[in-house]
This record gives C-alpha cells, structure tokens and sequence, in this order.
C-alpha cells in the first residue's frame, strides 16, 4: 500500500488562467520523462471540454491518474470536492503541491505518489484522467474490476486504442479489447484530439472516451469469459468452426474438460481428442455459429456461444 501524501493549507487567487501557461511555461525546464509518457495537455479549451464532458457535481470525489504538473486538475477542483490523483514522479508531484497550495484548493486534493497499477485505489466518484498511454489496457482493467463502480470515467488515450476501445462488430478495429470492455461498460467516443495539444507533442494522435461501468455487473467468469474471447479473436476472420478444429484447441479444451469434470466429480475423464472435437463441433452446428466469424459476433453472441460450451461441460481456463 504507498502512503498519500497530503497537500498542505495554503491560500491563493482562484481561478487565475494565467497558471495554466506558466506552468505550461515552467514545463520546459523539466527533462520529460518519456517512459512514463509525459505529454502535459496545454490547451485550455481541450481541458475546459474535457472537464464539462465528465458532467461533475460539486459532492464528487475525482480520480486522476498521472496529473502531471495539474493543468487538468486545477480545473477539476474548481468542480468537484476533491481530487485524489496518483502520480508516479516525484518531480511531478512536487510541482502540483506547490501549484495547489497557492490556491484556494490546497484542502482539496490528496496525492498519492506511486504506480498507478500498483497502488490501492480509494472510493471515488468519477475518474477523468489525460492517460500515460503505455499502461492504457490495464489502467482500463484496473478502473472496470474497481468496487464500488464508479459513475464514470472520462480518458483520453492514443487514438488507436480508444477507437478499438469503442469499435462493433464489423469495425476494422473491433478486437478483444472491445469486446471485453463493452461486456462490462458502455463506452463513447467523446472527440478526437490533435497533436499540438500536448507538450510535448505525442507521435500520435488522441482522442477522448466515456466509459460507463454496468451496475450491477453481468454475472459473468470474466477469466472464462476472456478465454473464449481470446481464442476467438486469435484469428478474428476465420470461420469459428477453423479456430476450433485446430489441434492444439481441441487438446487444451479437452485437458480443461478434464478438469472440469474431476474437479465435479464425474467419471467422464478419459475421452480423446477425437471425441472433444465431436463434441466442440456439435455445440457449433446446434446453435449455428459454425460459419460465424469473431470479427461480426456482439456481445449477445459470445455470451450465447459462451453459455453454449458451458451447457456442454466446455471450458477456457
Ligand atoms: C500524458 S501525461 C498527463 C499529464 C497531465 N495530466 C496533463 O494532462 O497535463 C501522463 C502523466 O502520468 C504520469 N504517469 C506515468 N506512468 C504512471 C503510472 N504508472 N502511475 C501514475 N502516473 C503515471 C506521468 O508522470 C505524467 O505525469
């Protein structure tokens, strides 16, 4: 567990926009430190969108993740309780206590230095974060598989990622990762966002998301669900019934069966290969996904297909 660090009580001028561009200023004495993705978002109108877009109320507690110098959190604070916001460089850190403690909002931001993968999350409301874009996928992970659900999380993130994040089915970009954030949150596509926004400016493009976590979740074995998923996005334009007559799938869904069975204890633990097959190809043609293809299935279908092998004692972990 890392220690918050607290900001202390101090009083400033509030709302002064001028802070927003000498920080932005003082950004140039700091080396960026490129592993941690450090592209600080300089444009104030993208930061005033972003805040209005993440619709907070003033009882909102806000997570931030990698505040970096504070352009986006000063403006948080001028819309919600508090801020807690993990950031992992200390240099980081330092600058946005000393930028808050001459503001009005000293009292309302809580910092925790650390990795944000690695630190325990507090309870909060909304999170609204410009991303390090090289933890985006478990930084997601992270937030959906949080308790309590949050009410939402506004993200920005390379723009790749967010469009996959949001892609249907029949999207060129439709992937596991769409597929498994969707069974989880609804997720929008907020806006797009250049690159002379940042400082420095990325090599990539960006864009905003909104994801919205179902509550309650859907009862579902994310683990099983991910297995099948995985398998069935391993080649996302094959046919299902060419994934699942490959050998080494057949072998492993039938070592599963086994378990599975042993672990339920049933005597079925001695079929071959040959008989798996049968049984995967069976489950396939009785509920027409033979000629089906990941790449066009939504979320109904998988979970169907996944309810499908369940019924037949099949499973992917
Ligand atoms: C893209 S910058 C955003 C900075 C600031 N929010 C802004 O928009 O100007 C990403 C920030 O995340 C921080 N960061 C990188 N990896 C992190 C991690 N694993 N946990 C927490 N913060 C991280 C970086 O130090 C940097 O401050």
């Amino acid at each position: 567990m890392v220690k918050p660090v607290r900001i202390g009580e101090k009083h400033g001028s509030k709302g002064d926009d001028s802070k927003v561009s000498k920080t932005v200023t003082r950004h140039h004495e700091f080396q960026m430190n490129k592993t941690y993705g450090q592209h600080l978002l300089k444009n104030p109108l993208i930061i005033d969108s972003i805040v209005e877009k993440s619709q907070l109320k003033s009882t909102d507690t806000v997570l931030e993740i990698g505040p970096g110098t504070g352009n986006l959190t000063m403006k948080l604070l001028e819309n919600c309780k508090k801020v807690i916001a993990v950031e992992v460089d200390p240099r980081m850190a330092a600058e946005l206590q000393k930028r808050v403690a001459a503001s009005p909002y000293a009292n309302h931001l809580e910092i925790i230095l650390g990795d944000f993968l690695k630190v325990d999350l507090p309870y909060f409301d909304v999170c609204v974060a410009n991303v390090p874009y090289q933890i985006s996928s478990p930084l997601t992970f992270k937030l959906l598989a949080h308790r309590p659900i949050f009410r939402s999380a506004v993200l920005m993130f390379q723009r790749e990622f967010a469009l996959r994040l949001a892609a249907n089915p029949g999207d060129s970009l439709y992937c596991r990762l769409s597929v498994n954030t969707q069974l989880l949150s609804k997720v929008t596509h907020l806006m797009k966002v250049g690159k002379n926004n940042f400082l420095p400016p990325p090599k990539v493009e960006s864009a905003v998301v909104r994801i919205q976590p179902f509550n309650p979740p859907p009862p579902i074995n994310f683990v099983e669900w991910d297995g099948l998923v995985k398998l069935c996005f391993s080649r996302k334009n094959k046919t299902l019934s060419g994934i699942f007559r490959v050998s080494s799938v057949i072998e492993t869904l039938n070592q599963n069966y086994k378990t599975f069975c042993a672990l339920e204890g049933k005597m079925d633990t001695d079929g071959s290969d040959e008989q798996m097959k049968d049984k995967i190809i069976k489950v396939l043609e009785d509920n027409h996904f033979l000629e089906k293809r990941s790449s066009k299935l939504d979320i109904n279908e998988f979970l169907k297909l996944l309810n499908c092998f369940h019924g037949a004692g099949i499973h992917f972990k």
